[in-house]
């Protein structure tokens, strides 16, 4: 048995050097195509195009998904539903029994009413929100398992992205986080061209997201979710905003996908008659029950069987929408109608034919449900879809997706932060600052505007970072959940390489409002001093933002997530030591220490004052010295003891970076635990 090759040096040998170790099979096509296996039952095929460029892409498995006696329960809190209700949930049932079996090459569509559980079978087959679900899915002849992640693809009803990203950095990140680190980054992009490609969206590769059209947005979509090139796509109401004419391009995109041996099942609401004839199968649902699964063409004999005849010339999918949706008798007939004519595969045709009440030329139009049994599970590539156990849950190691999400991170904050705006915000706002403390002097009466100055800084920038921080995750959330129910990272790497990539880039605008405030301001000509408040600014920056994260992601609501921010912001300003120097005893003895204003503003008096400068004396209402002195002149450090600070500066620094530590971490542990999703199944 030839050693096990990495696929790069593979893949260069099957180009160079074509030999028969028993590993690399030549296709038809000898000269430029080979199937190379891969470990874990994956296949990659190499293509040689005439230009001698090289096309890279994993064969994926064909799979057939079958689900049998399928059902879905969930307990609804019952005062949502009565308020005058005695129990605590209400049992409701979004499916029940439905069952149903969908092949690979095959575009699948699921229909019926709003409310009918098209989402919720869509989410339960691809193996997500299992809570409450009973029944049988099979992935060719295995069980859902949670390693198939990878082989199956999920398509949001809404495209989410970073939406400053431009389409092709959108799906190179996506796959250089996705794909395995056996292949190198030159395949991994040569992958992203393919893609583009394929979803024809060269035209727009280089637009940035928020700028493209929504059928172009639904294409990328898809494509993110291609890039790792799984065996089944779910898709859900793909076409819904899109014109008729991007809506049929969309389509032709999945027929070609299922041209790949793909299997494609996709929600959807109301297409237009060529859409709705160009499905393999169609599966109706009402209430949670299938009432037709065959081929579209056979949904109207199907129910003129049943005296329902659409009008000629009629869109058949707005028929069939319109019968479901009338009234509830309606509904209950096609039901009960579907239970009776449904035709069970591999069973014996007697217990069918016993079942039937209904003539035989309703049953003609059904495909037939699943059994259940082994007869029913094909497994036509006969291949492990469950990895062997010694492969990483993850495509590439922790340090990889650090980088590469900081790489992101940075780009991104990079391109919200340096706005002309921002900048213009900020020397505008220095300069009026600047302004109003213009070069103060050296002497006892500027003590008090000195403090102020220092207290302003350390909270303006502060306030401004937090409410940011707060604002990050909720926006941020749904498009990390997204990536990461599709298994690309690690949360702790998502969150060490935002902190990192975006700390300096939050850090840059303070540093320039500092320069030219302090500079106007006339704080201390010591530039080690500067430095060093330069250094408690940034910090305190950091201690706020952490405390944003912290409640941004601790909170359901973002109004709410506001509110505690507000109220908490001003008593801990409050209490600060600025604002009210003789607090009531009981209060300030223990309020001001929770307050990270208390420690930067104590820290960064005792360094404005620090380094014996000679100031000069004027009234002696702020330094004793100066009383019966009022030409003379004191020391500056004299006027430290003329505000109550607490601790030193090193000790003042160690508290707010542990402050920091804390509510990082904190932060980091209410995104992890802290649910705030909406509960939908
Ligand atoms: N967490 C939940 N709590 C209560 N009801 C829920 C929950 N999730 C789903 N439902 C209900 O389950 C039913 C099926 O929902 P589902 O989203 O699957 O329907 P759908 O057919 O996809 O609808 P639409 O076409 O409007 O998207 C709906 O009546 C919905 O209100």
């Amino acid at each position: 048995m030839p050693p096990f090759q990495e696929p790069n040096e593979r893949i260069n040998k099957a180009f160079t050097n074509i030999d028969s170790n028993g590993t690399m099979k030549p296709n038809e096509d000898q000269q430029s195509q080979y199937i190379i296996e891969m470990r874990g039952g994956d296949t990659l095929q190499v293509q040689m195009s005439v230009d001698g460029a090289r096309k890279l892409a994993a064969l994926s498995p064909r799979i057939t998904v079958t689900y049998h006696n399928v059902s879905k329960v969930i307990n609804v809190p019952a005062k949502m539903i009565d308020p005058s209700s005695k129990e605590r949930f209400i049992q409701r049932k979004l499916l029940d029994q439905v069952s149903g079996q969908i092949y690979s090459g095959q575009i699948v569509a699921l229909m019926g009413p709003s409310g009918c559980g098209k989402t919720t079978l869509l989410n339960t087959l691809a193996g997500r929100a299992l809570n409450g679900v009973s029944g049988d899915i099979w992935f060719n002849n295995q069980r859902y398992d949670k390693s198939m992640k990878r082989k199956l693809a999920y398509v949001l009803q809404q495209d989410i992205f970073f939406e400053r990203l431009t389409v092709k950095q959108q799906l190179t990140y996506t796959a250089l986080l996705r794909l395995p680190n056996n292949l190198s980054r030159q395949d991994k992009l040569a992958q992203v061209e393919q893609i583009i490609e394929q979803l024809r969206i060269q035209k727009c590769a280089d637009t940035p997201i928020m700028l493209i059209s929504g059928g172009e947005k639904k294409r990328v979509n898809i494509g993110t979710e291609l890039l790792t090139n799984p065996s089944v796509i779910f898709l859900d109401e793909p076409t819904s905003g899109l014109d008729s004419t991007s809506a049929v391009a969309l389509m032709d995109v999945l027929r070609d996908l299922a041209m790949q041996g793909k299997t494609i099942i996709t929600s959807i609401h109301q297409p237009s008659s060529q859409i709705f004839q160009s499905f393999d199968q169609l599966i109706l649902l009402a209430d949670g029950k299938t009432i037709f699964m065959g081929k579209p063409s056979n949904a109207l004999p199907y129910f003129a069987t049943m005296g329902h005849h659409s009008p000629p010339q009629y869109n058949p999918a707005d028929y069939v929408m319109d019968l479901v949706n009338q009234d509830m008798k309606i509904r209950e007939q096609l039901k009960e109608a579907y239970l009776k004519n449904k035709i069970i595969k591999n069973l014996n045709t007697i217990s069918n034919q016993l079942q039937s009440e209904y003539s035989l030329s309703a049953r003609q139009y059904l495909l037939g449900e699943p059994s259940g049994n082994e007869a029913d599970l094909t497994n036509p590539d006969n291949v492990n879809l469950i990895p062997t156990k010694h492969e990483s849950k993850w495509p590439i190691g922790f340090l990889s997706q650090m980088l590469i999400l900081f790489s992101r991170a940075f780009r991104l904050t990079g391109k919200s932060q340096f706005t002309l705006l921002n900048f213009g915000q900020a020397l505008v706002l220095a300069v009026i600052c600047g302004l109003c403390w213009l070069r103060m002097d050296f002497a006892e009466n500027t003590i008090p505007d000195r403090s102020s100055f220092i207290f302003f800084l350390m909270t303006f920038w502060p306030l401004q970072t937090m409410m940011h921080g707060i604002l990050a995750f909720p926006f941020e959330r749904i498009i990390i959940e997204k990536e990461r129910a599709s298994g690309s990272y690690r949360l702790s790497s998502y969150f060490i390489a935002k902190s990192l990539a975006e700390a300096p880039l939050k850090l840059v605008l303070p540093t320039l409002f500092l320069i030219v405030a302090y500079w106007m301001a006339n704080i201390n000509s010591n530039f080690g001093i500067f430095l060093a408040i330069l250094a408690f600014q940034l910090l305190s920056i950091l201690v706020a933002e952490s405390l944003g994260l912290l409640l941004g992601a601790a909170f359901k609501n973002l109004q709410h997530a506001i509110t505690v921010a507000t109220v908490l912001l001003m008593s801990l300003m409050l209490v600060g030591g600025f604002f009210v120097r003789n607090l009531p005893h009981w209060l300030g003895v223990w309020t001001k220490w929770l307050s990270f204003f208390q420690y930067s503003y104590d820290a960064c008096l005792q360094l404005q004052f620090k380094g014996g400068y000679i100031y000069q004396c004027v009234d002696g209402s702020i330094i004793t010295s100066c009383r019966n002195n009022p030409n003379g002149t004191f020391i500056s450090n004299e006027a430290i003891k003329y505000f109550d600070v607490g601790i030193s500066i090193g000790l003042n620094f160690l508290v707010l970076f542990g402050m920091f530590v804390v509510f990082r971490t904190l932060a980091y542990l209410a995104l992890r635990f802290i649910n705030t999703r909406t509960g939908r199944t």
